[in-house]
């Protein structure tokens, strides 16, 4: 754990949307965007975490990202030697979704859910970003379906897996991040909340034999930003049997159009939308004629598989 330093700039919504669409726009820095409500009145702001003092040169970056701020002053908090996830998520209320309860310690368990204890911590995914509770609420109603197979692709925390594993405990479950420490997080947080069996792989995507060696799955998911998904479009639906699931999540409403049209020209359907603020969470199912690519993964890369959109 190391020291860490937040920048804190007022932005407006579209500022915070943009900045919410775009994968990574200052290197080295997360970039987190936050509204709140204060007598009605809807306040953006634009937080960067970065590891090192920033200077001046840094400072001007994340100004150049609002330029609604004007010459205002950005507010330079230094933060005690923790990780910026841990800052972000300290403090979280517990959160029930469905037949799902998510808590980071100590709290009280109601009657007749599943708890899972996450604690805020070194991976993404304790259930509260939108993403990750629409995503619950989308496979908590997909409980009567059969799972015999099944991949988390970018499990952050595991929470999604979990969820999974309890939904169809004979489920041969797959969980990949592209981030080792997610990994390292996943098996810690299995261990905490005795899930057993699921297979954990560092991959980008499906990039890799471990993964693609265990496909087909009934169920994919993937809460990931709308780039990746775009750009997994194939590989993701290649690695779907045929009428699979694929849960989709990490796009905001605005690109919900694009990411259909990826998954859509790789043969599949969507068949529901949950949107939660500005986020949309989207279930497609798996044509028979979905995308196999001609030739074997390239564990190198996605090129040559561009899609025709
Ligand atoms: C938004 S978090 C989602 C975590 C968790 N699944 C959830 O729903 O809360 C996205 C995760 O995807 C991982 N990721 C990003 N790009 C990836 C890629 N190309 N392949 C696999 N995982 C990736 C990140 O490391 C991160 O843990």
């Amino acid at each position: 754990m190391s020291d860490s330093w937040k920048i804190s700039l007022p932005c407006t919504r579209a500022e915070a949307e943009a900045i919410d669409m775009a994968d990574e726009l200052i290197a080295g820095a997360v970039l987190m965007t936050t509204e709140e409500v204060e007598d009605d009145r809807e306040q953006w702001r634009l937080d960067a975490y970065v590891e090192a003092e920033p200077d001046a040169a840094l400072v001007a970056q994340v100004r150049a990202l609002v330029p609604s701020a004007g010459a205002r002053a950005a507010t330079i908090t230094h933060l005690p030697p923790e990780d910026w996830v841990t800052l972000s998520q300290a403090g979280l209320a517990p959160l029930s979704v469905g037949r799902f309860f998510v808590h980071s310690g100590a709290a009280e368990v109601p009657a007749g859910v599943r708890a899972f204890h996450i604690p805020a911590g070194r991976a993404f995914g304790t259930g509260h970003h939108e993403t990750t509770s629409g995503c619950l609420a989308m496979l908590d109603g997909l409980a009567d379906r059969d799972v015999a197979s099944a991949i988390d692709v970018g499990t952050g925390t595991g929470l999604l897996a979990f969820a999974v594993a309890h939904l169809w405990p004979d489920a041969r479950i797959v969980a990949t991040d592209i981030d080792p420490v997610a990994i390292e997080v996943t098996a810690e947080n299995a261990a905490l909340n005795a899930v057993n069996g699921i297979e954990l792989i560092v991959a980008d995507g499906a990039l890799a034999d471990p993964v693609t060696d265990r496909a087909p799955y009934d169920l994919v998911i993937a809460n990931i930003l709308a780039g990746p998904l775009v750009s997994m479009a194939p590989e993701l639906a290649a690695i779907a049997g045929p009428s699979a699931t694929i849960v989709l999540a990490g796009l905001l409403e605005t690109q919900r159009a694009e990411v259909v049209a990826a998954y859509a020209a790789c043969g599949c359907t969507l068949e529901a939308v949950d949107r939660r603020g500005d986020w949309s969470v989207l279930r497609l199912t798996a044509g028979p004629d979905r995308f196999v690519p001609a030739g074997p993964f390239d564990p190198k890369g996605r090129d040559g598989w561009a899609l025709d959109l």
